[in-house]
């Protein structure tokens, strides 16, 4: 057990807020062998009249190629900011302020140049694809450059597929437009790509399915044409947000199955879920927010079975897993802070049984910078000064 520290992210906090491009970021780049994406103090603000919500406030951890990653917490602890800040989506009010996103593009490659550029794509013509030139600072890529690994090196599977693929074209253009544009492949074999992708997602009959629209799947079906379109280009890295909460337990079940496939065929996996069976059956190591910050970083079994900041207690308890039956749910009592306005101290202290004055009211526990619970940094992490002890 990694006790809390003060560190480096403590000064940062300190600084004023930079009206730059999230430029500020000084930590050194990581070496080849460098997990696949390593996420470091990443700030995240809104503006909200004169106030500055901060949505993520030093957010660190590390993927490693071939595992999933599970972000839990509650609704507004700044799950879906954070994935969508690793790919810089985010809403035109929102600011990255800090902290930097290492992609080691290497590290779970399996396109590499084997996709290089066929000089048949409007995005960078002809040119090798320096995805595989070592671990780059995703924040500080030009827009350009950003696009190219945008649906390429990182695919995207959302809630709902209505909000990734477009309404008004059949499967067809898109997921051969896709192939072009990244210049995956020529028209002639774009097709044949787009059929035997739909196909591989277990959709039946692709080469009919795949001259309809959207709306005319099924909810499921629409998913799954989503996995497959963000798979085209075998991307290393996947982010998933709540791929399976639109869906019916069933196809719940056949949807994570598939994206059992997807890992283990290399690629890393970060999964936003609110559903810890979701996170139990498919994910290696789970990061748990709280107003913005990691509070717990661990493995699955480790973090579901005894998990350790008092936060992490209250969820696991509020929540219901398959084999529940009987447990009594016991809600968090109160509700997340207001992000521009975080208690001092540990930000869940009001809400927390076991906080004790003064530390817990004065002083924000922080977790080491890096690490990915389970491995990167030797073992699990909590940020408390309480941690709750083993049983
Ligand atoms: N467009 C926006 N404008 C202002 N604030 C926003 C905006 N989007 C998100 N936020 C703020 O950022 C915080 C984090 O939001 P986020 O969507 O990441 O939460 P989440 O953990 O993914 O929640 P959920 O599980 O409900 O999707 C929220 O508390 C919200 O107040």
């Amino acid at each position: 057990m990694t006790t809390p520290t003060r560190d480096r992210a403590d000064d940062r906090r300190r600084r004023p807020v930079h009206d730059t491009d999230a430029t500020s970021g000084s930590g050194s780049a990581p070496g080849p062998d460098a997990p696949l994406l390593s996420v470091r103090d990443l700030h995240v603000h809104f503006r909200r009249g004169k106030e500055i919500l901060r949505a993520v406030d030093g957010v660190s951890f590390d993927l490693h190629a071939g595992r999933a990653l599970a972000v839990v917490g509650e609704s507004g602890s700044g799950k879906t900011v954070t994935a969508r800040s690793l790919l810089r989506l985010l809403p035109r009010n929102a600011r990255i302020a800090d902290g930097q996103v290492w992609f080691n593009h290497a590290a779970g490659s399996r396109d590499g140049d084997q996709h290089a550029n066929r000089g048949d794509r409007p995005g960078g013509r002809g040119r090798r694809d320096r995805g595989a030139a070592g671990p780059r600072d995703l924040l500080r890529l030009g827009e350009r450059e950003m696009r190219r690994v945008r649906g390429r090196n990182i695919g995207m599977v959302f809630q709902n597929a209505m909000e990734a693929m477009n309404p008004t074209l059949t499967l067809e253009r898109q997921l051969t437009e896709h192939l072009l544009w990244h210049g995956i492949c020529g028209k002639a074999e774009a097709r044949d790509r787009a059929v035997r992708a739909l196909g591989d997602v277990g959709i039946p009959e692709p080469e009919r399915r795949i001259r309809t629209y959207p709306f005319q799947l099924s909810g499921g079906m629409r998913q799954r044409a989503m996995i497959a379109m963000a798979m085209l280009t075998q991307p290393a890295l996947l982010i998933a947000d709540e791929p399976t909460t639109a869906v019916d337990v069933t196809v719940q079940r056949q949807i994570l199955d598939l994206l059992v496939e997807v890992k283990n065929r290399g690629t890393g996996i970060v999964m936003i879920t609110h559903d810890l069976g979701v996170a139990r059956y498919f994910c290696d190591d789970v990061v748990v927010m709280y107003a913005g910050r990691v509070v717990e970083r661990a493995s699955t079994p480790d973090l579901l079975d005894t998990p350790r900041h008092p936060y992490s207690v209250g969820l696991l308890g509020s929540c219901v897993e398959i084999g529940d039956r009987g447990r009594a749910l016991a809600p968090i009592q109160g509700a997340p802070p207001d992000l521009a306005r975080r208690p001092q101290g540990c930000a869940f202290h009001p809400r927390c049984g076991m906080a004790e004055a003064p530390r817990c009211l004065t002083d924000q526990p922080l977790l080491p910078l890096g690490g990915d619970g389970s491995g990167g940094t030797g073992g699990r992490e909590a940020a408390c000064w309480k941690v709750v002890p083993d049983a």
